[in-house]
C-alpha cells in the first residue's frame, strides 16, 4: 500500500500522520501527499504550460536542445536519456530546466554544469515565467517536506536545511507519447531505475502510467492527478540516511493515452556531503550528480561536457 498523506497535518505535526511519513519513507520509499502550497490549478497551469511546448514542432523544440550543450538544460528528445543500462533509450521526451545561480555568488566561478544556465525557448514568451514561479514554490513543499521526514525519522527538523543551500534541484516535464507500436520489451516511457537525488516531488495529470516496485517485488501502479503529489525518493538521501529512507525503483511502460509529468529532483548543494554518517570518506553530492547525469543522458555518455 501506498499511503496518501496531508501536507497541513505534517506541517502541524500531527503525530499519527507523522508515524504514518515515517513507515512510508523507511518501507516502501513512495507515497502521495495533498494539500500542499501548490494547488490543482497551479499545476494544471503548469502541465498546460509543458503541454504547450511539448507541441512545438520538432524543428522549434531544436532552438532550445540540450544535446548541444555539455549539460542538461532544456529538450530531450526522444531517446535522449538511458537510464537502465539494459534497456534501450526511453521513448519520452523532456524539458529540463535548474537553479539560477545569483551573478555574485562564490559557486559561480566554478562553471558548474549542474548549475548551467536555463534555456527558454522564444516561441513561449510566458512558459520561463510560469515555469521559473512553479520551481520556486516547489522548491519550498519539497524542503517542508523533508523538515517533516527529519523529524519523523527522529532527527533535527532543520537537520538538512544547510545541505541544499543552494540545491541542485532539476525540474523536469516529462512528455510520453502513447506506446509506440513499433515498442519492444527493452523500450520503455522511462526504464526502470532509481532516482539520483534525495527527494521527488511529482506532479502528473491523472493518466495512468508510474508503476513503483513494492518491497515484494511486485509492481504496482500510482496514478495522481493536479493538486496530489507522488513522492519518492533517491540514491543519495538513501546514503546519507544509512539506509533508513529507501530509493524505491520506478518506471513507466506507457500506454494508450499521452502523458505528461513534472518531477521536481529535490537535490543538495554541490559540496554538500551525502556520505552515511560515521563513514570514513566523503561523498559529494554534486560528484554523484554528475557522474549519474553522465551515465544516463545519451549526449553526455562519451565523455562530452
Ligand atoms: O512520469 C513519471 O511518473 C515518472 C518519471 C520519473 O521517474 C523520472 O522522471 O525520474
Ligand atoms: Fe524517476
Amino acid at each position: 500500500m501506498i499511503a496518501d498523506l496531508d501536507m497541513e497535518k505534517l506541517k502541524s505535526r500531527d503525530s499519527r500522520e507523522m508515524a504514518r511519513l515515517a513507515r512510508a519513507v523507511t518501507e516502501v520509499g513512495f507515497l502521495t501527499v495533498s494539500n500542499t502550497a501548490l494547488d490543482a490549478e497551479r499545476v494544471a497551469g503548469t502541465i498546460a504550460a509543458y503541454r504547450a511546448f511539448f507541441r512545438l514542432p520538432d524543428a522549434r523544440k531544436a532552438a532550445v536542445d540540450m544535446a548541444r550543450t555539455g549539460s542538461n538544460r532544456g529538450w530531450g528528445r526522444p531517446g535522449s536519456e538511458q537510464v537502465d543500462p539494459q534497456a534501450n533509450p526511453d521513448f519520452k521526451q523532456v524539458f529540463d530546466c535548474g537553479y539560477e545561480l545569483p551573478a555574485d555568488h562564490p559557486l559561480q566561478a566554478r562553471g558548474l554544469s549542474v548549475y548551467a544556465p536555463n534555456l527558454w525557448p522564444e516561441d513561449l514568451p510566458d512558459f520561463g515565467d510560469t515555469i521559473r514561479a512553479y520551481y520556486c514554490d516547489a522548491l519550498a513543499v519539497a524542503m517542508d517536506l523533508l523538515r517533516a521526514i527529519s523529524l519523523a525519522l527522529g532527527e533535527a527538523e532543520t537537520a538538512f536545511d544547510a545541505a541544499f543551500d543552494p540545491p541542485m534541484a532539476l525540474l523536469r516535464g516529462n512528455y510520453y507519447p502513447p506506446r509506440p507500436d513499433w515498442a519492444g520489451e527493452k523500450d520503455f516511457g522511462i526504464a526502470a531505475h532509481t532516482d539520483y537525488g534525495c527527494l521527488t516531488l511529482l506532479a502528473a495529470d491523472g493518466t495512468p502510467g508510474l508503476e513503483v516496485r513494492m518491497p515484494d517485488g511486485e509492481w504496482a501502479p500510482v496514478t495522481a492527478g493536479p493538486g496530489r503529489f507522488v513522492i519518492n525518493f533517491g540514491e543519495m538521501l538513501e546514503l546519507w540516511s544509512g539506509g533508513r529512507i529507501k530509493a524505491t525503483e520506478h518506471r513507466v511502460i506507457g500506454g494508450p493515452e499521452e502523458r505528461i509529468s513534472v518531477p521536481l529532483f529535490f537535490n543538495p548543494a554541490h559540496d554538500a556531503n551525502v556520505a552515511t554518517p560515521g563513514a570514513t570518506g566523503e561523498i559529494r553530492a554534486g560528484d554523484h550528480l554528475t557522474r549519474r547525469f553522465r551515465e544516463t543522458y545519451v549526449h553526455l555518455q562519451h565523455g562530452a561536457g
